[in-house]
């Protein structure tokens, strides 16, 4: 059978088949009404093969419906499809699992989107970052003029090296900047400060918290090994990123090759950090011997 001239649309609640076909008997006009017995979407899908027309609808409310059509009497043209035919407790057991799916799919929606600000660290404090990092530039300024006693060599490593990860690895390569590590490393830097800057602010009016000078002198311990190996995870994870895109390359003379990919001068950057990690803890412990055994000192 070939079916032509296809013609199926829905208007109130009501369902408009007409189609020409040619089989057997010759050629033949098909043609049905089939007003349902409850709303059903307007949209009507259907897929037409060389046997037959396949035409689905969807009901408005997912309910248990008594009956097709609205007249009682069924069409005798109308035959259910037993391989799919449900009574009411299959269907209802149908609407049933589909409740438990849609449940289960918001919850892991909803678990992805906590995941995303996870993810989102530098989509949502990248501003503040930029303005903290560019205020530190302070911290190796305030040593120089004279204005604070702070070594001037470790302020230079740690500003330095945190304005390379800050302004370079996440700043310029946006593929990093929907990394993990990025909160590891706003984290691990941000401990400190809560803690540092409070204490520096309290000096300036000569008072001391035992437990914030105490917290400021000893929370590097853990938090510089940590930080510096977040940044060098950054690194590491952005060397394939310098190498595919050839940003910051160095050209070279033709006879070298095209260019030096800016991954060469991290892999010795990632050497100075630890080099960078091993001064700045030799500094920070001697300034906390130094602190403890003068304030020892001055109880003796
Ligand atoms: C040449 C460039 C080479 C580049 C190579 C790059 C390699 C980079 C590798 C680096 C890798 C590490 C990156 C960083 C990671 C992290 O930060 S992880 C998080 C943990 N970090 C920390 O715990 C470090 C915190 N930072 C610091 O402690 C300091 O910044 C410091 C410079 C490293 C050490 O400072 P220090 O010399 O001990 O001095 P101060 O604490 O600053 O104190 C000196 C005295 O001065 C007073 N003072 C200082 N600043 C102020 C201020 N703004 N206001 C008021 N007073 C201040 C301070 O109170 C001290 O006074 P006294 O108490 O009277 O002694």
């Amino acid at each position: 059978m070939f079916i032509m001239n296809l013609d199926i649309g829905l208007e109130e609640n009501t369902l408009h088949f007409r189609a020409q076909g040619h089989g057997a008997k010759g050629q033949n006009d098909y043609e049905f009404s089939l007003e349902f017995r409850e709303a059903v979407k307007p949209e009507v899908q259907h897929r037409s093969t060389q046997r037959q027309v396949d035409i689905k609808l969807h009901k408005q409310t997912e309910v248990w419906w008594d009956r097709l059509t609205l007249q009682e009497k069924k069409p005798l043209f109308l035959a259910p499809d037993f391989d799919r035919w449900m009574d009411e407790s299959d269907a209802e057991m149908e609407l049933k699992k589909k409740e438990e799916e849609k449940l289960s799919s918001i919850s892991v929606e909803s678990r992805v989107r906590k995941d995303h600000s996870f993810y989102d660290t530098f989509h949502t404090t990248a501003d503040m970052m930029y303005f903290c990092q560019m205020m530190a530039v302070l911290e190796v300024v305030n040593p120089l003029l004279g204005l604070v006693r702070t070594g001037f060599i470790p302020a230079l490593i740690q500003v330095t090296g945190r304005n390379v990860i800050l302004f370079v690895i996440f700043g310029c390569v946006e593929e990093m900047q929907n990394k993990a590590v990025v909160f590891f490393v706003f984290y691990f830097w941000s401990c400190i400060e809560i803690f540092r800057y409070p204490f520096y602010m309290l000096g300036c009016i000569g008072v001391e918290w035992k437990l914030l000078t105490w917290l400021r002198y000893t929370l590097w311990m853990p938090l510089y090994p940590l930080g510096t190996i977040s940044e060098a995870v950054a690194v590491v994870q952005s060397l394939a990123v310098f190498d595919e895109t050839r940003m910051f390359a160095l050209p070279l003379p033709s006879f070298l090759g095209e260019s030096l990919s800016f991954s060469y001068s991290l892999r010795v950057y990632l050497i100075l950090m630890f080099l960078g990690l091993f001064t700045n803890f030799r500094h920070l412990y001697k300034q906390r011997r130094r602190r403890y055994r003068s304030r020892k000192r001055k109880q003796l």
